[in-house]
């Protein structure tokens, strides 16, 4: 089986591609590598092994939006098996699926490679945007927006202390956001939220660099799950997002969350929206922005077979 590294040499705040160099050279069996030049290279790089048709383990290293990008241009191929190594900022990917520790780690998988079928979450208005975690709108989107604009970001990270910048733009997003109204439609039935701080889409229970918020989620039931958080003051926002590493936040009235197939969401307001983390332009004002699994699932690199007959 034929294995790629598809290498995003900006993630991780810049230094993906110092820890890449270090990294192959522990690598101790035949593989190839592509460097990404800019955002939407991973979806287009994967294709181009997708019409090969081979079977090729696929391995991003990177972070959640390397991953959504290979997995995006990976679906429907059940040839490819996508793998990761984690060298993002937040590497949710790898806590919900799975992630490479080590380069002998993916030799001990190529001996038996097995893949595991996953959904795709995906939004629909107009174009479709996929993802592979979760998709959300409201202040965690404007604030990782907001950060990956910033020239501050490329400052602060030349003297690796790219991390500063998020915290400034919590502070600051915290102190100026507009709660809107969400108006949710699951089969057939309206739910209308007021004050809405952030909703998010998910299909693994992690987000936000290890936030374990949707715990009930998992990657290959065919559904996903809403998660609002709504009707709360910003006081006792910060002691909810405390809790939310545990998962133990979901005790909260002031945080929804339900199960399904398809949800779809229609805003009061143009509403910074992500998919994996990733700015995913701004919501369109009163309209319904459907949310579903994709009719193509991916395939996982599968170690539990492994783990199994240990
Ligand atoms: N060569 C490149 N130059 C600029 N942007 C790129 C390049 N290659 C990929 N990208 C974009 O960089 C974005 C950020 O990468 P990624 O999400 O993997 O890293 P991260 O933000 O550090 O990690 P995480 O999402 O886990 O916090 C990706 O969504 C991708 O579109």
């Amino acid at each position: 089986m034929k294995t790629v590294f598809i290498i995003n040499p900006v993630a991780g705040n810049g230094n993906a591609l110092k820890k890449w160099r270090r990294f192959a050279e522990t690598i101790r069996f035949p593989y190839e590598t592509v460097l990404t030049q800019r955002a939407g290279d991973a979806t287009s790089i994967v294709r181009s092994y997708k019409e090969a048709g081979n079977k090729t383990l696929i391995i991003g290293f990177g972070g959640d939006g390397t991953l959504r990008e290979i997995i995006a241009g990976a679906a429907g191929a059940e040839q490819l098996i996508v793998g990761a190594i984690a060298a993002g900022s937040g590497n949710d990917f790898g806590r919900g699926y799975h992630a490479f520790p080590t380069a002998e780690s993916i030799a001990d998988f190529l001996k038996h490679p097995t893949s595991k079928r996953e959904d795709l979450g995906e939004l629909q208005n107009g174009e479709i945007h996929r993802f592979a975690s979760s998709s959300g709108i409201g202040l965690d989107a404007e604030i990782s927006a907001l950060v990956n604009r910033s020239l501050l970001k490329s400052w602060l990270n030349k003297i690796n202390a790219g991390k500063l910048v998020y915290l400034l733009y919590v502070v600051l997003t915290l102190a100026r956001f507009k709660k809107f109204q969400l108006t949710v439609e699951q089969q057939g039935q309206k739910t209308i939220f007021e004050d809405v701080w952030l909703a998010t889409v998910s299909n693994q229970p992690y987000f936000g660099g290890g936030m374990k918020l949707s715990p009930a989620s998992k990657t290959d039931d065919g559904l996903l799950e809403l998660t609002v958080v709504h009707g709360i003051s910003r006081l006792k926002l910060l002691l909810v997002f405390g809790t939310v590493f545990t998962g133990s936040h979901t005790r909260f009235k002031e945080v929804h969350q339900t199960s399904g197939t398809e949800f779809k969401l229609a805003v009061d307001g143009e509403i910074f929206r992500h998919t994996d983390g990733d700015y995913a332009g701004k919501t369109p004002i009163q309209e319904a922005v459907r949310y579903t699994v994709s009719e193509h699932h991916w395939y996982a690199v599968n170690t539990r077979k492994k783990e199994e007959s240990k």
